[in-house]
């Protein structure tokens, strides 16, 4: 975008370059949203991670037309005394920074626990002390299970959106026992969203407070063997890519009754380019940002993830394309799931008039075309490679 065009805000104001130091920046969201930034903004960003993987093409080579707009900061925010320096320089800090695949919250429950809670309380204290404003990523993961799932399996309540749609500012926060490990990550990011509000409340503290939905796309989580560990697992869509790109079967968890809503991350990534723009309307908020069109149980996005890169790959689908595991077995003692999770849209419909629009076909049609492009020729090659006895 021609750095001289004004931006004018959702009530007509003109919007003046930001600053943005975004935490986490390196990761899935961080990645898009640092495009976006550069590609339609004049805006600054100050790029803090451990990784730069995923932002590569945006950093590097130095001729790229926004260069002089990124900067890239290797910092573990665990112990970095530059944490504040970056903060005080910049008009707003985005955090992003987190454990948070489910793999991990029952077999790392310290690790998520610290990285959700602990690692956040500077970056919050920071922000508030200097003035500063934040946007924080949560999670649809606080709301844990739905009132409705405590119904006889055949009440008639249960088809009743009042026990099941998700509502920032009335829905109950409902976690499993403390043995269910699964809840540390849903725990501790519900225990930050509470310390934000307080330094709100408090000592004036401009906050955001953003729950993400499922988003997905390009860029998310990795491909075990490929560009991660081989025994890592992460989030499903990276878990059934794999899957897809072995021809493997796609591992049902209990059976793959969860149902979620998936929104595509372009579509996710304007309403947090909404928030950052418009700062009077978002401060203060906590924001639903999903798609609550796009429901699915996790057996059905199985099938239209085989369907779908059957298309793509122009390869038939295996005869038998998933199989069923139990939740000890593929994630071990402790886990614990969400049943359903619909997001109410009522608040940032109103606040900033943002709505989803890509259909769930139509964004793993796009995203499997790029895991296909970008990961296909890879894991050929490793599964042609004899193994080692
Ligand atoms: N993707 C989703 O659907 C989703 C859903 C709910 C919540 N969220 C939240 O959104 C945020 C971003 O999620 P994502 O999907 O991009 O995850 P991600 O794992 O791809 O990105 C997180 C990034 O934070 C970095 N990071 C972690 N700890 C750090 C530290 N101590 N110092 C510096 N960098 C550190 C990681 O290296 C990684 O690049 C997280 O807070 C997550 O809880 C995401
Ligand atoms: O191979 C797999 C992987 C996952 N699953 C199931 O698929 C569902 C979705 O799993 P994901 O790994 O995407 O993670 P979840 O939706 O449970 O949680 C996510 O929600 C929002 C964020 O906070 C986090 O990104 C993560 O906690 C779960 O029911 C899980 O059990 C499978 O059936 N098979």
């Amino acid at each position: 975008m021609a750095a001289s065009t004004v931006r004018i805000n959702l009530d007509g104001k003109p919007i003046n370059p930001l600053t943005i130091l975004m935490i986490g920046a390196g990761g899935f969201i961080g990645s898009h949203l640092c495009e976006k930034i550069l590609q339609e903004t004049p805006h600054k960003i100050l790029a803090l991670d451990v990784y730069s993987d995923k932002i590569k093409h945006l950093l590097e080579p130095d001729s790229l037309e926004w260069a002089g707009r990124i900067q890239f900061h290797r910092i573990n925010i665990k112990h970095d005394s530059r944490l504040e320096g970056l903060i005080k320089m910049s008009d707003l800090t985005i955090n992003l920074a987190a454990i948070c695949t489910p793999a991990d919250y029952n077999t790392r429950p310290l690790d998520t626990i610290y990285s959700n809670f602990i690692d956040a309380l500077p970056v919050v204290k920071y922000c508030s002390e200097n003035g500063k404003r934040l946007i924080h990523f949560s999670t649809c993961e606080v709301y844990g299970k739905t009132i409705g799932s405590f119904l006889p399996k055949d009440s008639p309540l249960r088809q009743d959106p009042a026990y099941y749609v998700l509502k920032e500012d009335t829905s109950p926060c409902i976690f499993g026992s403390i043995e269910k490990q699964r809840w540390s990550y849903a725990c501790a990011k519900q225990l930050i969203e509470r310390l934000i509000y307080a330094e709100g409340a408090e000592n004036g503290l401009e906050f955001t407070i953003v729950r993400p939905f499922n988003w997905i796309g390009p860029r998310m989580d990795f491909i075990p063997g490929i560009d991660g560990p081989s025994e890592g697992v992460p989030r499903v869509l990276a878990c059934f890519s794999n899957a897809l790109l072995r021809r493997e079967q796609l591992k049902l968890v209990d059976g793959g009754e969860s149902q979620r809503t998936f929104v595509y991350i372009k579509d996710a990534i304007e309403a947090v380019l909404l928030m950052i723009e418009n700062p009077d309307r978002a401060n203060g908020h906590i924001f639903n940002v999903g798609n609550p069109n796009n429901e699915v149980t996790v057996r059905q996005l199985a099938e239209m993830m085989t369907a779908v890169y059957a298309n793509v790959s122009g390869e038939p689908a295996l005869e038998e394309p998933t199989v069923d595991v139990s939740s000890k077995e593929f994630y071990g003692e402790g886990y614990d799931d969400s049943d359903k999770r619909i997001p109410d849209m009522t608040i940032i419909n109103k606040q900033l008039g943002w709505n989803p629009k890509t259909s769930l076909w139509d964004l793993l049609d796009s995203t499997l075309t790029y895991q296909h492009k970008t990961y296909a020729e890879a894991v050929k090659k490793v599964i042609s490679k004899p193994t080692t006895s």
